[in-house]
């Protein structure tokens, strides 16, 4: 491997949730890696993905969305991103375009710069996401506002959802990678554990299967994985989760009548873990309450915030 002309390095992907930060990782992957939803704070914890391309290789850290926090919970996800930040080579602020407005929210990017990407001292890229929701003439004044504005190392749009100018993205933001020899082997997709993209399978059924509260008041935690497949192919691995909510009301929910939704649950979540591991997987789904766990730092920390 010839270092001199191979960049490898971390490019932090930061912004408001709902930005599409886990949409541009899945797109610069090609693969369905970090949980997406229509609905926001989907992404709680840090997600990596290695790309590899060109002489080229980018650990891309997905962080949760900023937001005002109001439990713990959202302190806790906030200090991951905080963290996170340190780590970069270079940072990708992530705003989306409205299709009302034409343009991005100025408010959180001014207050994204102050109290996030200039104190940080990073080199930073605006990403103007969704941008197949706006006109190209409102792509290029607001390109040029928060190029004057905020003083971005390069700003560009991009279609995160349509693979829009991502080859862009890329070339805007190689120049900030050191110059050395790539850290993983080229077949490494992430260094998180399989466990983390386990329960955040189950996280993502549950935000596309449940509303009002109930995605926001769950987590999941795994209690058993027991792999035993590879040894004995006639017996399937086996997960036991167990998901945690805060009120016995929303767990009879999550149950549903019969017991129907858990088992919908179960069946979507199941699918994708098999699609994930390449095996044939038996899922158990448990229950707990655990009142008001997102306030709480004992609970909090033990389920890794
Ligand atoms: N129109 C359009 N929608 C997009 C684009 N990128 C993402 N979305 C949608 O925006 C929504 C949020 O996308 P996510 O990737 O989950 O956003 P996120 O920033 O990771 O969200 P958090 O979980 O809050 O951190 C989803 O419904 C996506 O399909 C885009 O380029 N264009």
């Amino acid at each position: 491997m010839d270092a001199s002309s191979f960049s490898c390095g971390f490019a932090v992907i930061i912004g408001a949730p709902n930005a599409g930060k886990s949409t541009l990782l899945n797109k610069l992957l090609d693969y369905k890696l970090s949980i997406v939803t229509p609905k926001p704070q989907t992404t709680r914890k840090r997600i990596t993905g290695i790309y590899h391309k060109d002489q080229c290789q980018i650990i891309f850290l997905d962080t949760p969305g900023i937001m005002k926090p109001q439990q713990k919970l959202h302190e806790s996800m906030l200090e991951i991103t905080r963290a996170t930040l340190k780590d970069a080579d270079v940072v990708l602020a992530l705003l989306p375009y409205s299709r009302q407005s034409g343009s991005v929210d100025l408010e959180f990017t001014e207050d994204l710069f102050s109290s996030w990407l200039n104190p940080s001292g990073k080199p930073v890229i605006a990403v103007l996401n969704k941008s197949d929701l706006v006109s190209a003439e409102a792509k290029r004044t607001c390109e040029s506002v928060i190029q004057n504005s905020f003083h971005p190392k390069a700003v560009l749009s991009i279609s995160a959802q349509l693979g829009n100018n991502i080859e862009g993205l890329i070339s805007a933001l190689k120049p900030f990678l050191p110059l050395k020899e790539p850290l993983y082997p080229e077949e490494t997709l992430s260094t998180d554990p399989e466990r983390l993209f386990v329960t955040e399978i189950i996280r993502e059924k549950i935000f596309l299967l449940y509303g009002n509260e109930i995605p926001y008041a769950s987590e999941v935690i795994i209690d058993e994985f027991k792999e035993q497949h590879e040894n004995d192919p006639s017996r399937k691995d086996l997960i036991r989760c167990s998901i945690i909510v805060e009120r016995d009301s929303q767990k009879q929910i999550l149950i549903g009548s019969k017991g129907a939704a858990l088992k919908k649950l179960g069946q979507a979540a199941r699918l994708d873990i098999e699609e994930l591991l390449g095996r044939p997987v038996f899922l158990e789904l448990f229950i707990k309450v655990r009142n008001d766990w997102r306030k709480k730092n004992n609970l909090l920390k033990s389920y890794g915030y």
